[in-house]
């Protein structure tokens, strides 16, 4: 699709490895402008290349603060190439009128297959016997060291993530119990507990596959950890800011807990070779991985694809279905008609004003679309117009109070 602004004019910039599929589907749609890095930028650097980026791309080690988007003059979309938006101001980004996409569900399995593997790993007391037997001892015992099945297995969010590290663990002989605070369907024989306190009592080993928001904020802190069995094992794989870190090492440290496999930090390296702090070095118990319960080449792969193509999709069409913080619209495309953009502060009056401009002009709608949240209205039209009509009419449009942006796409 020919859009009016030139799509090699268009600048995309993909942070943090963003697999190479990425790259190729922007290409494949006629982007040529990727400037692309293996890591996340230092914040004066991500500020002074966001500037003049329409497109950004990132995974969860980029902060797109409030403070960093008002950089962001020419941005207009953002996409995480993962599930968690955390790292996102996505309040600020709406008001900029800046959707927010991300792959909801492409490395779900990753994730949980990794989980499964942990759980048995730790449940076997396997972390401290490896690193043993690397420093040349022998520890063939069975003390310690338990079969999965039959165990119970907490779950602590109950999302797609939670769900799929259920079905796998009643695959094994587990028995699941999960937390979340929405009312859940069971799937399978997996039971909802009746508190977080509940479970943490009941489990052998507890998973934790929240988001970050204020309410999963230290969710497992000294007095959590405590209320877990004496020997259970802890797994997160969710976000650094669920577990207080220090609690965690302390209950380790005490063998109130036998074993953790932690995966996110509070605090993560920006890149591959820059250096990993954590009070958990050094515990033969811990299984410690750098982030990467979502980074098979599958996982990554598809994300690269879907991200990509969402990203295009609102580039050239509009289109901004599944965005995260965004009113939705789908829009098929009307090649005989110019399509204008609107985005504005949700304010009474503004569609009228819109409506009145078409009026007024004597100018056909081909097509109109909106959409509308508490904060924001995003409205597409299709004219048939002419270039230099067009132009004033974003002008026009531009000019009316509570917009945000405006644009025409082609
Ligand atoms: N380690 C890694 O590489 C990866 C980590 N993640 C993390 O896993 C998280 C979960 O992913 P999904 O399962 O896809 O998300 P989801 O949105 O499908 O599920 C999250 C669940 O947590 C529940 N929840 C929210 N607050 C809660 C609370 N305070 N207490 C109990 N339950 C609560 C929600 O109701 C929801 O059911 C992501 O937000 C991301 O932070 C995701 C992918 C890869
Ligand atoms: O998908 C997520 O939310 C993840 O945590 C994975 O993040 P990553 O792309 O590996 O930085």
């Amino acid at each position: 699709m020919k859009t009016s602004y030139p799509k090699q004019d268009i600048k995309v910039l993909l942070l943090e490895g963003v697999s190479r599929t990425a790259v190729d589907t922007f290409q494949r749609a006629g982007y040529s402008q990727i400037d692309y890095h293996t890591k996340s930028l230092p914040d004066d650097e991500l500020k002074a290349r966001i500037a003049d980026a329409h497109i950004i791309g990132i995974r969860s080690r980029t902060h797109l603060t409030a403070d960093v988007l008002e950089h962001a003059k020419r941005l207009i979309a953002i996409g995480c190439y993962c599930i968690g938006t955390n790292q996102v101001d996505l309040a600020s980004a709406q008001r900029a009128g800046i959707p927010v996409f991300n792959a909801p569900y492409s490395n779900t399995r990753s994730v949980a297959e990794l989980v499964i593997a942990e759980a048995i790993m730790l449940l076997r007391g396997i972390p401290s016997k490896n690193a043993l037997c690397h420093r040349g001892g022998w520890t063939k015992s069975a003390s310690g060291s338990f079969e999965v099945r039959d165990k119970i297995i907490g779950i602590v969010g109950y999302g797609h993530i939670g769900t799929q590290v259920g079905l796998l663990a009643e695959g094994l002989g587990m028995r699941v119990i999960f937390h979340d605070i929405e009312s859940k369907l069971s799937l399978g024989n997996a039971r909802a507990a009746s508190s977080l306190d509940d479970l943490l009592e009941r489990a052998d080993v507890v998973t934790l596959h929240v988001p970050e928001t204020p309410s999963t904020k230290l969710m497992m802190g000294q007095s959590e950890l405590a209320k877990m069995q004496k020997g259970a094992v802890l797994i997160n794989a969710s976000r650094g800011t669920v577990v207080d870190i220090d609690a965690l090492a302390e209950a380790l440290r005490k063998e109130h807990i036998a074993g953790a496999a932690i995966d996110v930090f509070p605090v993560e390296p920006q890149g591959n070779d820059d250096p990993f702090v954590s009070p958990l070095i050094g515990m033969d118990n811990v299984i410690l991985t750098p982030h990467i319960g979502g980074s098979t080449l599958e996982a990554q792969d598809n994300i690269g694809i879907e991200v990509a193509s969402k990203l295009v999709r609102y580039s050239d069409n509009g289109s901004t279905l599944s965005a995260v913080n965004f009113p939705e619209v789908t829009l098929p495309e009307h090649p005989r008609s110019r399509r204008l953009l609107h985005i504005h502060r949700n304010v009474p009056g503004v569609l009228s004003r819109i409506n009145e401009l078409f009026s007024a002009g004597n100018m056909n709608i081909d097509a109109q679309f909106l959409q509308t949240n508490a904060e924001v209205g995003y409205v597409v039209i299709d004219v048939s117009a002419d270039e230099n009509q067009a132009g004033s009419l974003r002008d026009k449009l531009a000019a009316i109070p509570g917009t945000l942006r405006t644009r025409v796409l082609y």
